[in-house]
């Protein structure tokens, strides 16, 4: 693959990676082919020389609002769902460096010993080098996702672009699993997707990108070269902006 800049429309990005989709074919967890293949596809980003910030999310292992319904407490399933997006950036991290990515994981909740404390200084200076920056635990707040954190950090790191990578190749009328009529849009703004209430990020998420001009472009993860395609400035899924 070509080495520079001149193949990549974005020099920087955060790409927001669904831990739903890290279970593949397991009943639960981590299925390791998920992540080699989620290494490679980030090392093509790494090879055209784009900086890479990522947030995984934790929902294979545990979301608060379904520890709720379960009958615990609301903030304490919040704390186990942050951990967990812990765990899926170790394991990330370690599927990136089998790779010979140079990555760094940094946590919202101070976990010395473990791995880094958030400093967005630090992960500015780490991105420049080449590192590749997981963002993990969230806000460190309870009552949001890591949609959320993956804006938040976006804007903070100046990236050009927030990436969600899901399981559906874009934002359509309704959820596609539920609905065989829902129609893709390729592009839509902030305001028509809370006007819409569309489900796909959640809307404390779409606000703040909202409020600090943040693209956001929804594809589909597992669509092989979908995500290079985007860097190199391709219309794969949806666009808000
Ligand atoms: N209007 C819509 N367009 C597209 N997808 C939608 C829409 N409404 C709901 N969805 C659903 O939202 C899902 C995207 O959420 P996804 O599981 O990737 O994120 P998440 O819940 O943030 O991730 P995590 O697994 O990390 O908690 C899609 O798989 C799709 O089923
Ligand atoms: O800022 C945050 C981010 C996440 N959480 C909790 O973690 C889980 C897992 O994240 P997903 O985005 O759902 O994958 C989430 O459901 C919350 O319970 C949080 O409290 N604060």
């Amino acid at each position: 693959m070509p080495q520079g800049s001149g193949d990549k429309k974005y020099k920087r990005i955060l790409l927001k990676l669904s831990g739903e989709a890290l279970t593949g074919s397991e009943r639960f967890g981590i299925d390791p082919k998920v992540l080699d293949h989620m290494a490679l596809e980030i090392g093509q980003l790494v090879g055209i020389g784009v900086q890479v910030g990522l947030v995984v999310g934790g929902g294979n292992l545990f979301r608060g609002a379904a520890l709720q319904a379960a009958g615990l407490d609301r903030v304490t399933g919040d704390h186990m769902g942050m951990l967990a997006t812990v765990m899926n950036a170790l394991a990330l991290r370690d599927a990136l460096e089998r790779s010979n990515i140079a990555t760094q994981v940094m946590s919202s909740i101070p976990m010395s010993g473990v791995v880094d404390h958030y400093d967005r200084r630090k992960a500015i200076r780490a991105l420049g080098n080449g590192d590749v920056v997981i963002f993990s635990a969230g806000t460190g707040n309870p009552f949001f996702t890591t949609d959320s954190s993956a804006c938040l950090r976006g804007i903070e790191v100046e990236a050009e672009l927030v990436l969600k990578a899901t399981k559906v190749d874009g934002v359509y009328s309704a959820d596609p699993f539920k609905d065989p009529d829902a129609v893709k849009y390729d592009r839509l703004s902030y305001d028509e997707v809370l006007d819409k209430k569309l489900e796909v990020m959640d809307l404390t998420a779409i606000c703040l990108c909202r409020d600090h001009n943040m693209p956001v472009r929804v594809f589909e993860m597992e669509k092989p070269g979908a995500l290079l395609n985007i860097v190199r400035g391709g219309q794969d899924g949806t666009l808000i902006e």
